[in-house]
């Protein structure tokens, strides 16, 4: 897994990284020692247990012809004395290989099916530590999203089948030599059997090509279908499924999806059968070759009945020895292009931990200086922005839609590395900072913030999961303090296990919380954080008049010493705000105080003059005492 401190995305290169696997030539040592380094990293002692028992199986199996020879000479050859009393050691030897082969071919696959468990977290745990910890803008491309699905779909598990393979190798192998020896003394015609092997090698490389390019061919179409599944099983999808009465529509796009699969999976499958049975005719010519041979030998008296007998053992013998050999390979190539997929998973650059770099302290100031951010898909989401929070102050941003102001709280959160300009922190240039020990300073409550389908204490202190680790984990009276800041105490308190009930309801003993109650438990994790900057996306979109008139005055006070960048549309609650920077189309287009821009008569006015506008009309259409919201221009603040 390596590290670095700087991972731009290109996409280019991941899909060029995809058919490099392709080209790349058979590797089989290479393969061989991945996996095995996999698996013996994975259980070493679950990985001999499987070993040991198939060794001895294929050893036990080995001594079965000589035996069958012997057996047939006393029965057959010699005449003379009892038969059945010397017939009694071969019998009772064979009974004896025949037993031990098959306990110990039982005991193999019961501790095989340990070993897979035991790869499979193993693999499993590499995969998951990757995918967390990878550059956020991988999560921005698709190329990113089909390799973690073939990945999730065939390579975890290939490690084990390479092992696998490599038993059948080695027992097809040691077998194989055994086998060979003993026909080479009884009936040497026999090994014309060998003559299809190395063909059938090269068909089975031939297919281990076929699977992975199927693969990533299809991965796209895959995910597609995965995707329909979900839209029909998921909570968050399932009122909207019902509300527009989609179900039809949804299944009939599975059902078309499934088909375009079901279609490619039969292609694949003939072109598949075709090249397995041009492998197994010419294995079928070479026996039908060898059974005319043995038969015109016999009758020209060149075979005894015991050697032909011999034969008609060996050759199920050979045939089942040089095909576990040749499968044992064929596992291995067909995993191998699979193998690399994984390795190359696993080189992915991930972020270095904070503390690999120089420490990052509290926000005094954050300036930001002609920063632009593109997005993988080209997207050009900001351009040479200015912009400056100290400790202490609030600034907002403001702009329509699209405007990029998400996009420039991530820049400032450290989650997306500028393409150009420079982020400072402190007076120091966060690209020579670890990202993590700059976000450890910031908490940022999203605009798309996680629903944690977990016990409400988790939700709020994952904010700093490092704290709440800390001593005696006792996190009880901290996140008690955050969500009252953040006024989710009330009801948090009122669920029926409290603090410990799981909100959702999807869990047993849960239950689902409003939008706005979610919005305020997103709140109390950011405060639960502490940290030097709080960045707020969109804090108060769901929340009520009296809650989000409460949440400004709780910005105001919890913020004290620290510096808040609050995104938001709604203007009357950017009015005490610091700074306010105007976005238009990734550009800042004026930066000032409230009465700073409006006097400007700029965007921002025109923005505010909409906003007071409709806020006028719907006053003028209350009548009585009826309650309205506060007007943008009135005396509402923090
Ligand atoms: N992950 C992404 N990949 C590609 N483009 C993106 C991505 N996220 C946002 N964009 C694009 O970047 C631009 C800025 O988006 P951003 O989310 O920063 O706007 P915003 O001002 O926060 O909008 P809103 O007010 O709707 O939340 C938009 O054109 C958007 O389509």
């Amino acid at each position: 897994m390596g590290v670095v401190a700087h991972q731009r995305i290109d996409p280019v290169t991941l899909r060029a990284e995809s058919r490099r696997g392709r080209r790349r030539p058979a590797a089989l040592p290479r393969w061989v020692r991945q996996a095995w380094g996999t698996c013996w990293a994975a259980g070493p002692r679950d990985l001999l247990a499987t070993l040991v028992p198939q060794f001895v199986a294929t050893v036990v199996l080995a001594a079965l012809l000589p035996l069958v020879r012997t057996l047939l000479h006393v029965l057959v050859d010699d005449a003379g004395g009892d038969r059945l009393t010397r017939a009694t050691v071969p019998l009772f030897l064979l009974a004896v290989v025949g037993l031990a082969a098959g306990v110990a071919s039982a005991v193999q696959g019961q501790r095989q099916k340990v070993l897979g468990e035991v790869v499979q977290r193993h693999v499993w745990g590499r995969f998951l530590d990757v995918s967390a910890r990878v550059d956020l803008t991988h999560y921005d491309t698709p190329e990113f999203f089909e390799r973690l699905e073939r990945v999730r779909l065939n390579a975890l598990t290939r490690p084990l089948a390479v092992v696998q393979g490599l038993v059948g190798v080695a027992g097809g192998a040691v077998g194989l030599v055994a086998v060979v020896v003993a026909v080479w003394a009884v009936a040497p015609i026999a090994l014309v059997l060998l003559v299809p092997v190395p063909v059938l090698l090269l068909v089975a490389r031939r297919g281990g090509r076929q699977e992975f390019e199927f693969a990533v061919q299809h991965a796209p179409a895959l995910r597609l279908r995965a995707y329909l599944q979900s839209t029909l099983t998921d909570r968050a999808t399932a009122s909207e499924v019902r509300s527009y009465g989609l179900a039809t529509d949804l299944r009939g796009r599975w059902d078309a999806a499934s088909e375009e699969w079901i279609g490619a999976v039969r292609r694949h499958a003939r072109r598949r059968t075709r090249t397995i049975l041009a492998g197994e005719l010419l294995t079928a010519l070479v026996a039908a070759g060898l059974l005319v041979a043995v038969v015109a030998a016999i009758d020209a008296g060149r075979l005894s009945v015991a050697q032909a007998g011999a034969v008609a053992v060996a050759v199920p013998l050979l045939a089942n020895r040089s095909r576990q050999f040749v499968r044992g390979v064929g596992a291995i190539l067909e995993s191998g292009l699979f193998l690399d997929d994984l390795t190359d998973f696993h080189a992915t650059p991930v972020e270095p931990e904070a503390h690999d770099g120089p420490a990052v302290g509290p926000l005094e100031v954050l300036r930001v200086q002609d920063v632009s951010f593109r997005f993988a898909s080209g997207t050009q989401a900001l351009r040479g922005v200015d912009l400056d929070v100290r400790a202490g102050e609030v600034v907002a941003l403001v702009g329509e839609n699209g405007s990029g102001k998400s996009t420039l709280a991530k820049v400032v959160a450290g989650l997306h590395r500028p393409s150009g300009g420079v982020v400072t922190w402190n007076g120091v240039d966060v690209a020579g900072l670890p990202p993590a020990a700059v976000r450890r300073q910031v908490a940022v409550m999203f605009q798309d913030f996680a629903h944690w389908q977990l016990p409400a204490v988790d939700n709020i202190a994952f904010g700093d999961v490092e704290r709440a680790h800390r001593g005696d984990g006792d996190v009880g009276p901290g996140v008690e303090g955050a969500a009252r800041e953040a006024g989710a105490w009330e009801f948090l308190a009122g669920l029926p296990a409290g603090l410990d009930t799981p909100l959702s309801a999807e869990r047993p003993g849960g239950t689902e919380l409003s939008g706005g109650q979610w919005q305020r438990v997103a709140l109390a994790r950011a405060l639960f954080r502490g940290s030097g900057l709080l960045i707020l996306d969109e804090p108060s979109a769901a929340l009520d008049a009296r809650a989000e008139a409460e949440l400004f005055t709780t910005v105001r006070t919890a913020t004290r010493g620290r510096a808040v960048l609050l995104i938001t549309h709604r203007l009357a609650n950017v009015r005490d705000a610091d700074r306010i920077h105007v976005l238009r189309d990734g550009v800042v287009d004026d930066v000032g105080t409230h009465e700073e821009l409006l006097r400007r008569g700029g965007h921002y006015a025109a923005l505010y003059d909409l906003q007071a506008r409709a806020f006028r009309t719907s006053s003028a259409a209350v009548t009585g005492d009826g309650e309205t919201r506060a007007d943008p221009s009135g005396t509402r603040g923090w």
